[in-house]
């Protein structure tokens, strides 16, 4: 399955300290947990540069402890969490508070993301500066929910986050091109009666954006690609020598409009699941290089939001734990990138975007111990069993999928523990005694 080398790798403190010539051991000191790693592949801590962790405001649906559970039980070591929260992160009070949250907690590295615009309202940019020098030291402004939509105000942005190598994180939606849209917009959109969601509102937007941080010079990131005509814009934006990244969601890489028929609220999410088309267009971009990272954009809601109506429901699917697993099937499996590159897509790139500081480049002696191991021969039947955040919104419940997360090690602090999370008292004792 892996044609990477077997390594024993030594860990003290936060460190990696030590690591084996391949093939060679390393003996066990006095006192060391040795962890039996054969037929696990290693990568270094998965990276979530688009998490919705909801604290402060809506703790129903998710928390921070909440959400780096869920993290840590699907390999994560960091999260950038959005700011779409209440009150909004859009200032350095709030991001420092909901860093302070996951220090606390321990179970993963959380990154706040700043807001672009006061209260997501698209009118007065919010303090980026203030955050960008606050403790949280955010390099990652996004509206995400909302869509800077304003031009000018774009424009400001990308000129103010390139004073500190900062990236704006475009949540690309037209606002006008999808006013009450509810799906796909396409020949199944109005056979089942529901508002269709044009391409064109997220593929204008991407346009417009990347001419943009062409002209400022400064870098841009768009979240949650979900149409065939994104890519086509990034890899010519990319071709120009624009400083433009690209995400995709674990979702847009398998699921696609055709389980709306299902009326079920679970394949509801913003952007919508697009065609067939798409998701193979997104899977060849994946290999190609023109998408540079998977991120979740786990969007927690309670039940009341989701067990209605689909007009009445909320957009968003939890998908921390889902995203390993979904990865190794579309892409592994699928024959789309090999596992060091899936190390990159959800590890190194979204670190790299993030500006994130400490991440282990390799596993290697003297870089921080933030790793996963996974075992990729166990497939089962992804069940409520395996979410650990407040919400179970999650579109692959009954599905059977591949890897199953055998160890999380965050900072040297071990989260998950032979397939079980560790306790939470336990994670925050040792986050605690570790700073
Ligand atoms: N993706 C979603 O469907 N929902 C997200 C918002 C977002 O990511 O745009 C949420 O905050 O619930
Ligand atoms: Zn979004
Ligand atoms: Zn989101």
């Amino acid at each position: 399955m892996t044609t990477a080398p077997v390594v024993d790798l030594r860990i003290e403190g936060s460190v990696i300290s030590e690591r084996s010539a391949p093939g060679a051991r390393l003996d066990a000191r006095e006192g060391e947990r040795v962890i039996e790693a054969d037929g696990l592949v290693a990568l270094t801590g998965l990276v979530d540069l688009h998490t919705h962790l909801r604290e402060p405001g809506f703790e129903q649906s998710e928390t921070v402890l909440t959400g780096t559970r869920a993290a840590a039980a699907g390999g994560f070591t960091t999260v950038f969490p959005m700011a779409n929260t209440s009150p909004v992160a859009d200032t350095a009070g709030v991001v420092e508070q909901v860093q302070a949250l996951g220090d606390a907690a321990g179970y993963a590295t959380v990154r706040p993301i700043g807001a672009v615009t006061e209260d997501l309202a698209g009118e007065r940019l919010s303090e980026i500066g203030a955050m960008a020098q606050s403790r949280a030291a955010v390099r990652v402004f996004s509206d995400d929910g909302k869509c800077v939509h304003d031009p000018l105000l774009m424009r400001r942005a990308l000129e103010y986050v390139k004073t500190f190598d900062g990236v704006v994180a475009q949540h690309a939606q037209d606002p006008r091109l999808t006013e009450g849209a509810q799906m796909n917009e396409g020949a199944l959109s109005s056979e089942l009666g529901l508002q269709g969601w044009p391409a064109v509102a997220e593929e204008s937007i991407i346009a417009r954006d990347v001419l943009l941080a062409e002209h400022v010079g400064a870098r841009l990131h768009i979240c949650h690609l979900s149409t065939a005509g994104s890519v086509e814009v990034i890899r010519w934006a990319k071709a120009r020598g624009v400083q433009v990244t690209a995400e995709v969601t674990p979702h847009h890489l398998i699921l696609t409009d055709e389980l709306a028929r299902t009326y079920d609220p679970r394949y509801k999410v913003n952007p919508p699941l697009r065609s067939d088309r798409d998701v193979r267009a997104l899977r060849a971009a994946v290999s190609d290089g023109v998408i540079d990272i998977i991120a979740t954009d786990h969007a927690p809601h309670p039940v009341e939001a989701k067990e209605c109506e689909w007009d009445a429901a909320a957009f968003g699917m939890v998908g921390l734990e889902s995203a390993l697993p979904i990865a190794i099937l579309t892409l592994i499996e699928g024959g789309h990138a090999s596992w060091a590159e899936v190390e990159q897509l959800l590890s190194q790139r979204p670190a790299a975007i993030g500006r994130l500081a400490g991440h282990p480049a390799e596993l290697a002696e003297g870089h921080s111990a933030d790793l996963v191991l996974v075992n990729p021969a166990a497939s089962s039947v992804f069940d409520l069993a395996r979410l650990h955040g407040r919400s179970t919104n999650s579109p692959f419940l009954g599905m059977e999928l591949p890897g199953r997360i055998h160890t999380t090690i965050r900072r040297g602090i071990l989260t998950v523990d032979d397939g079980v999370l560790v306790d939470a008292a336990q994670v925050a004792a040792a986050a605690e005694s570790a700073r």
